[in-house]
Order: C-alpha cells, then structure tokens, then sequence
C-alpha cells in the first residue's frame, strides 16, 4: 500500500491520510469515505510515511480524474493561502474550486471546439452541384477558411451529416480553435502615456514585475491593459483579469468582446451558474481558454500557461473575502505572479494606500497617467457646497435644485450620489426620540416604503411598518435621513417631467438588469440617476454632466481609521464619471465640513496630496501599511461570553507563552458593528511592523483557540488577517 496525504473538506489543519495500491501524482481528484459519507478529495502528497495506525487508514475508493490533475503552482498557491490566512488547508482547497470539482463525482473533461476545413484530397474533389444549393454552400465555407461547427449549422440544419460524411470520405480535417485567434487593432493610437506604461511592462513579460497603474479616471486605463493583454495572447500564453464586478460593468465586458472576438474567453464569478463555471474552470486550466476575466474568485483558478494578471480598480474592497476563508485576492494575485514569473498590474485612480505606500518604497513600478485620453474631455470642476447655514428641503439646498432644474432644461443627465454608509432612512417617533433597530443586530431597521416594511440590511429581519411606537404609542413616526427612494420621489414632485430612474441593490439584484437600466441611460432615455455605491463603479456614459453628492459627511465619523480613504476613493470614482467626453462634467458635493482633508484633496482632484497626508498620518499612528494586522474575533449570544474567550486566550498566552516582542495586542473590544444577527462580536487586534513575527503570535493565538474552544463550546472564533473590517 502507499499511503497518500488529502485534502478534504475538514476544519482540519493536517492533511488525512488514506491508501491506494499505487502512488497517484499530486493534484489527483479522489473520492473517499470520511465519516462514512463519500467526499471528494485532493491528493496533496503520495508515498508519505503514516502517522497513524495503518490499520486505521481507510484506502481511496474512487480515482475522479485520471487523465488530469490540479497543477503544482495552483497547490502551492493554496497552501500559502491556507498558512496565510490561518485556515484550513483542506477548506481553502474546496473554497477555490468550482462545486462541481467538490463533489465526489467524475466530470468530463471540456471539449476543445474544433475547426474544419477541406482536407487536401477534399480540394481535388469536385465540389456539390449548385442545385444542391445549401450543400454547396457547406463546401464553399469549408473551402475558403476553417470554420466552426456552429458556424456551420447556421448554414445549413443538417451540417453534422454531412461533416461526418465528408470526414469519413477524409474530404475534410478538423484542428482545435485556436485559443488566441487573431486580435483587431486598437481603434485608439495610445497617447504617449499609455504607450510609455505599455512599453515599460513589455519590457518585464516572462518575469516577475509588479506595476501599479495609476491613472486618474478616464485616463484610458483600460486600453493600456488591453494592449499589453493583446501582446501576451499573442505570444501563445494565458492572461487573468481580475475587476471588482462583473454585472455592474457590462461596458467593460462589451469593450474585452470587441478587443478579443475570436480569443476563447471564460468569465468566473459568483454568479456564473455552478455547471457553467466547473466547465470555464477546467477550461482555463486545461489551456483551452486564452482569456480569464472574473472577480476575487477567479484568483484561486488554474491557469496551465499564465503570462499576465491584471487587477482592475485594485483598491476596490471586494477583493477582500468577508467570510470564511478572508483572502484578499489582489495580494494572492502578487504572490501568484511572483511564484510563476510574470508581471502583474494593478490599475486604479485611487490606489489602495497599502499599494501606493509599496509604489513610494520602489516595491511596485508606478506607472502614471496624468490626463484624460478622450480628446476633449476635462476633468470635472467640483465645487464644495457648505451647508451648514442653508436651508434643505428634502436634504437639498436650493443650489442643488436650481443645478437639477436647469440641466434637466438643457437635457443633460444628472446624477445624485448617496452615499449609503452609515447611512439609511430610519424611522423615528417624533414624541419620545425612539428609533426602530434591528432586535438581532445593532443597527437601525431602514425604511422601505414601496414594500411597506422596515428592513435589516444586515440580516434578514423585516416586519411591516409600525402604526405606533412601541415606547410611547404615538402615532406620529417619522423618516428620518435619505433613501434613494424618498430622494427619487422628491425629485419626481420637483421636476414632474423628467426621467428619473433609482439604481440600487433592489433593482440590480438580477444578471441582466443592469445591462437593461445602462442600455436605457445610453439611449437617452434618463435625465436624472439617483443612487448609491453602485454608480461610481467605472461607467462610462458619455452625456453625464452634473454630478451631485449628498450625505457624504456620515463617513467621516466612522471610528474605523480607513473610513477617509474609502470616501476619498469612492468620491474620486463618483466624480470621475462626469464630462468623460465632449460636455463638461460638474459636480457638487453638500457637505457640512468642507475644511476637511478629504474634501479639500477632493476639490483640487489631487490624490497625491491625499495619500501623502493620509500616510503620513498613518505612520505616526503605526497604521497598516506601517504595520501588518491580524484581528482575532469572537462572537456569541453575549458581548461578555464572545469577550471571555479572548481574554481567557491572551491570559493564557501572557502567562505561558511569550509573544515576540514587536507585537502588540489591542482589545478585546466590541466590534464597530457589534451585533450582527444575533449574535455579539468582539475582537483583539494583533500588531506588529514585523509580518513573520505578526504570523507567530497568531500561531500562537490559533492553538489556545482550539484548545478553549472545548471549554466555550457556545463561542465561535475567527482570524482574519490585514483586516478591513473593524
Ligand atoms: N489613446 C486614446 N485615444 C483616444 N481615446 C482613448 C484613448 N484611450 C482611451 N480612450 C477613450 O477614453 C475613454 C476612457 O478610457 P478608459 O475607459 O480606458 O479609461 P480608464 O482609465 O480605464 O477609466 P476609469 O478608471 O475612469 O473607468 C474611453 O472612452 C476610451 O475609449
Ligand atoms: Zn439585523
């Protein structure tokens, strides 16, 4: 027997071991009884020495993939996921793969699509006789350039009959599709910019080069990752691309189809139907697709022959996982380029400060594009609005109003940015102050008025709207702050002619309807947006000229210390999407502090002045990226149980073991938003300039947390290393 290390589904943190007659490579999909129920498995590592008993080892019951196996760089790429997050190595295994590859099942392997052309002895022969006019014209696509089998079809019902027949007769071949194809020209001459952070990434393919594009918005960004992406295609080798979201940029995926017609692409994210996406996976790992483009996800896929990985919008937090396995899939997508050699380029307006700070320490290549690329588009003028002494109805001022009504007048579309965070109409009784809160988490139920109901939007609590409040039975309740649904109705009343049209999560919850809602804007059939974080991601509509934010100061009372960056990134983008062609873009932000930093970087548009002051105060805190953090979390039905168990953790290690030096531990503390359905959350923060001695102390952390787990069994526990959650 020879016995074989798997990875399972297990929150296990070895690997199980189990026997077969024969050693099986690495990589190997296996099926095994775990528990008595048949699970799928990976082999990680063949002929190792048993610790256990070997007659407790059960062996291999099924081999699921003979011909194929997981490739050596994708396994080292999970094992460092797994000893970098502090996770399961089996669990981050099945967490990257495709459910289909998690079932104790054999799948099929995709077929390469096939060309078919006339074969030398098919040219001599003489073609079908015209009056067999649709055979004929079988032959004459087969003659003149090979074609697909669809292609085919289109032509003719019944094509695979007489394909299988001209075959038999060898008057026809087939040749895989060519997984590149031929790439178009760009019908853009790159400006000198562009073609310079073209070149200078070129000049790095086949070797690790880490480059941060920093471009201001509308800057072309996105012609110089095609470019480059064209270049490496061509070369016969495998690009990743990786962006925030996919649904919400149907541009964007527009743009790659016109780019890359005939390069065999797979789109990877949460949404692709579970089938579709073992199938793209394979695909890519098997060669078979040229072109990767997916979300945080798509990071984890196999890729037989990568040359390039691209992150779009690198600052974006979707990036980061805020379950289960917390990875960040822009540092996994580094250390990816690292292991494999090639370069990577990370893209944004508004760099992460973490990347930024690593541009600044010569670590990633900054690369810079300083002006817009559209012949006659401006960046646009935005103009801070102090409200602390105006009167607003509905949360506008009459600045605001006048703005609206004399574009809707000029037939310009506008836009009105809310911004979400922290922020939701509540409802509040007006004789004793009492406002309706979730009883499962601690934040206030948002009004929804169209379905007359109160909604958590952190769990999934609802109940109807009160008549009265619960304290003192008045029944005067009143809304308090903005939705986008109170702003669209008020808009509706002050400019009862135009076109307004609300984007939020409830009407873009579905795949195709943001395509529906772009297609609409695009058609001019929109005056006014209203909406939340949704609109700043990079759209592109052409006749956008007046861009008005509301509510933004809400941020800068968060306690979290990454709330000013967000905000300056998210208003950046927002801004960004104003007079991107020939109208010039306004914007106007309401705002009660217009001194502060982030509104005053905002005005003049200067995201290096921003992020100069921002790290600089970051140093003097000893703020990421000065330090490295980790975050230890608990939660259970009590802030004081979720508490106990970390403190009893840090007694224990502060009595027994001692921490390195460098690292500093902060907490336990209640989480920022310290109830979350149901239960109560608190963490310990764990600091330190030093990763490796960072990663030490949470090994440390890690076994008193499986050692007191027996003795909490009602608190549960997590790591989430460099945090953004706080
Ligand atoms: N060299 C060029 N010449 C002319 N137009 C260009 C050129 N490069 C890009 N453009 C056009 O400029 C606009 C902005 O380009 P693109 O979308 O690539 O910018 P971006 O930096 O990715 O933008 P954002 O980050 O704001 O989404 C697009 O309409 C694009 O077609
Ligand atoms: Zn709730």
């Amino acid at each position: 027997m020879i016995y074989h290390q798997l990875a399972l589904n297990v929150p296990l943190y070895s690997l199980l071991t189990y026997a077969h007659p024969t050693a099986l490579p690495a990589g190997t999909r296996v099926a095994v009884r775990f528990r008595k129920r048949l699970v799928a498995a990976i082999v990680w590592e063949s002929n190792v020495q048993p610790k256990i008993d070997i007659n407790k080892i059960l062996p291999i019951e099924t081999i699921l993939s003979e011909d194929w196996q997981l490739p050596a760089d994708w396994r080292a790429l999970l094992s460092f996921t797994a000893r970098y997050y502090h996770y399961p190595l089996g669990q981050a295994v099945m967490a990257a793969l495709p459910k289909g590859l998690r079932q104790p099942e054999a799948v099929p392997l995709p077929h390469q699509e096939l060309m078919y052309t006339l074969s030398t002895s098919g040219r001599l022969q003489p073609p079908p006789p015209a009056r067999f006019h649709k055979q004929h014209a079988l032959w004459q696509c087969l003659q003149s350039a090979p074609v697909t089998l669809q292609q085919l079809k289109a032509k003719h019902t019944q094509a695979t009959n007489y394909l299988n027949q001209w075959q038999q007769q060898g008057w026809v071949q087939a040749k895989p599709v060519p997984v590149c194809g031929s790439i178009p020209a760009s019908p853009y001459q790159l400006n000198q910019q562009q073609q310079h952070a073209s070149t200078l990434i070129q000049a790095k393919f086949g070797q690790f080069a880490p480059f941060l594009l920093y471009g201001i918005t509308g800057s072309g960004k996105t012609e110089v990752y095609f470019d480059i992406m064209a270049k490496v295609l061509q070369q016969g080798r495998q690009v990743l691309f990786l962006l925030p979201e996919i649904n919400l940029t149907p541009q964007l995926m527009q743009r790659v189809r016109q780019r890359f017609p005939s390069t065999v692409t797979v789109i990877l994210h949460s949404q692709t139907a579970a089938g579709q996406r073992t199938s793209n996976y394979l695909q890519a790992a098997l060669g078979q697709a040229a072109l990767v483009i997916g979300t945080r996800l798509a990071v984890f896929t196999p890729m037989h022959n990568l040359g390039l990985i691209v992150v779009d919008e690198e600052h974006d937090y979707s990036f980061k996982q805020e379950s289960e396995l917390r990875y960040q899939a822009r540092d996994l997508a580094v250390w990816r380029a690292q292991q494999i050699n090639c370069p990577i380029v990370l893209g944004s307006a508004t760099p992460s400060l973490e990347s930024w700070y690593k541009a600044q320490q010569g670590a990633y290549q900054l690369l810079q594009l300083s002006e817009r690329a559209h012949a006659s588009a401006q960046l646009p003028q935005i103009h801070l609005l102090d409200i602390r002494r105006l009167p607003l109805d509905n949360g506008l001022s009459d600045v605001i109003k006048q703005k609206l009504q004399a574009n809707f007048a000029n037939g310009g579309l506008s836009m009105i940015y809310l911004n979400r965070r922290g922020f939701a109409p509540a409802l509040f009784c007006t004789a004793c102050g009492h406002i309706f809160g979730c009883p499962n988490c601690s934040a206030k139920m948002v009004l929804h008025q169209h379905a007359g109901q109160l909604r958590c939007h952190h769990c999934d609590f609802h109940q109807r709207i009160p008549h009265c409040c619960p304290e003192c039975g008045n029944q005067d309740l009143t809304a308090v702050g903005q939705g986008t649904q109170r702003i669209e109705e008020y808009l509706q009343h002050l400019l009862p002619d135009a076109r307004i049209l609300r984007v939020d999560r409830d009407n873009t919850a579905h795949r195709h309807d943001w395509a529906a809602i772009y297609s609409k804007i695009m058609q001019r059939q929109i005056d006014i947006l209203v909406g939340t974080q949704m609109l700043a991601k990079g759209h592109d509509f052409p006749h956008l000229n007046l861009v008005v934010v509301l509510n933004a100061d809400n941020s800068l009372y968060s306690a979290d210390f990454r709330a000013p960056e967000r905000l300056f990134a998210e208003l950046m983008q927002v801004s960004g999407r104003a007079g991107r062609a020939n109208y010039k873009g306004e914007v106007w932000v309401q705002t009660r502090q217009p001194e502060h930093k982030v509104y005053q970087a905002l005005s003049t548009q200067n995201y290096v002045t921003f992020a100069t002051a921002e790290l600089a105060e970051r140093q003097e805190l000893c703020m990421p990226p000065f330090s490295h953090m980790a975050a230890i979390r608990a939660d259970a039905k009590t802030m004081r149980e979720a508490q106990e168990l970390l403190r009893q953790a840090l007694q224990g290690i502060e009595q027994q073991q001692s921490l390195p030096t460098s690292v500093s531990t902060f907490g336990p503390v209640p989480m920022l938003m310290a109830r979350l359905a149901g239960y109560e959350r608190a963490q310990i923060f764990l600091e330190s300039k030093n990763r490796r001695d960072l990663h030490h102390s949470i090994t440390i952390w890690h076994s008193w947390l499986q050692h007191l787990e027996k003795i909490y069994p009602h608190t549960r526990w997590l790591i989430d290393v460099d945090p953004l959650e706080m």
